[in-house]
């Protein structure tokens, strides 16, 4: 049995779009409606037949839903949540994709506090962003991670769960704080590290004469795809999950200041070592049949 019949999808950028589409192919009886503050991006959804019905205000778009999805950046979760206050039915689930769990959680419990909230975060995506980025098979073999809290009805959990694996995605649960920790050293360090990167290059190209764009091979052009992921989001991300990316962030410095010692003072087995390490952590995820393309950052392995 599906495990529910009306979604509403709030944000329609890539997130919420990819999972309008991938219910269209998945579960195609469900019935898909959609709310973006941007009348815009509501007008892109209307052209590109995004949803079954979209809403112009959020209230409408949650009248009869039995599940309620927030798409939205994670600063904006908790007036996304307030809109939809008066007009939430007691019975409807209300969950989110938010990139951080904690920050969410409170802010949805502060504008929701009598809804059964069951928030999740797909570990997939992309650096683009908006409604026409989304694409159906996106979830396929990603990890989906569920935080429930202390005292969430479990049958609303595994309703969220099902839905998820409906879409494709292996999931998985942990509590909020923990999962915090876990993105800010696996996903939001990396970001970090590449916006820094790109910016730094950027700002030598008076010494460079434009070859860090000419010669950007490998290395910098990887990381100039993750430093073209959308700023709104992943400034949110970083207000949001503040404590541990700075956590992350001194433990990383005091490795990189650990390697600056070494190539200084010409210690070269310790670099050697490091490097033969990190070798084999990265073929042990590939022999895991994690593939690493850039598209399949995040792909789920068993
Ligand atoms: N981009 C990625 O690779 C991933 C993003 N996420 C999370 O998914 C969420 C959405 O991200 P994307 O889809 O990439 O962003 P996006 O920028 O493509 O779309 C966000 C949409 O939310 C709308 N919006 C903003 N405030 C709103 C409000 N109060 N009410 C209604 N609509 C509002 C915007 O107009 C925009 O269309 C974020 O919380 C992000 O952390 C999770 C996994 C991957
Ligand atoms: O495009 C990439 O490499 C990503 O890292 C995608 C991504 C961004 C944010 C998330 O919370 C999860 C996945």
């Amino acid at each position: 049995m599906l495990p529910f019949a009306r979604v509403t999808i709030i944000g329609l950028g890539l997130i919420g779009s990819s999972i309008a589409r991938g219910i269209r192919q998945h579960m195609p009886s469900v019935r898909v409606t959609g709310y973006d503050a941007d009348p815009a991006v509501r007008e892109t959804a209307v052209r590109i037949d995004l949803c079954d019905d979209i809403a112009d205000t959020a209230g409408t778009s949650v009248i009869d839903a039995d599940l309620v999805i927030l798409c939205v950046p994670v600063g904006a979760m908790g007036a996304a949540a307030a809109e939809i206050a008066a007009d939430l039915p007691a019975d409807a689930i209300v969950s989110d994709v938010g990139s951080c769990k904690e920050s969410v959680v409170e802010a949805v419990h502060a504008a929701l506090p009598d809804a059964v909230f069951v928030p999740a975060h797909p570990v997939a995506g992309t650096e683009n962003s908006g409604p026409e980025a989304g694409f159906a098979s996106l979830f396929q073999g990603r990890w989906c991670i569920v935080t429930p809290v202390e005292g969430t009805a479990p049958f609303a959990v595994e309703r969220v769960l099902e839905f998820w694996r409906r879409l494709g995605a292996e999931v998985e649960t942990m509590a909020p704080d923990h999962h915090d920790r876990v993105l800010a050293v696996t996903s939001h360090l990396p970001h970090l590290i590449a916006y820094t990167i790109v910016g730094t290059a950027s700002d030598m190209e008076e010494v460079t004469q434009s070859e860090v764009i000419k010669y950007s091979a490998g290395g910098f052009r990887d990381f100039t795809r993750i430093a073209a992921s959308d700023p709104t989001m992943w400034r949110d991300v970083f207000l949001a999950n503040k404590e541990a990316v700075l956590d992350m962030l001194q433990r990383f410095s005091e490795d990189l200041t650990a390697l600056q010692r070494a190539i200084r003072w010409g210690k070269g087995d310790e670099l050697f070592e490091l490097f033969s390490r990190t070798r084999t952590i990265r073929r042990s995820i590939i022999e895991q049949g994690q593939d690493d393309a850039a598209p399949d950052f995040g792909r789920a392995h068993k």
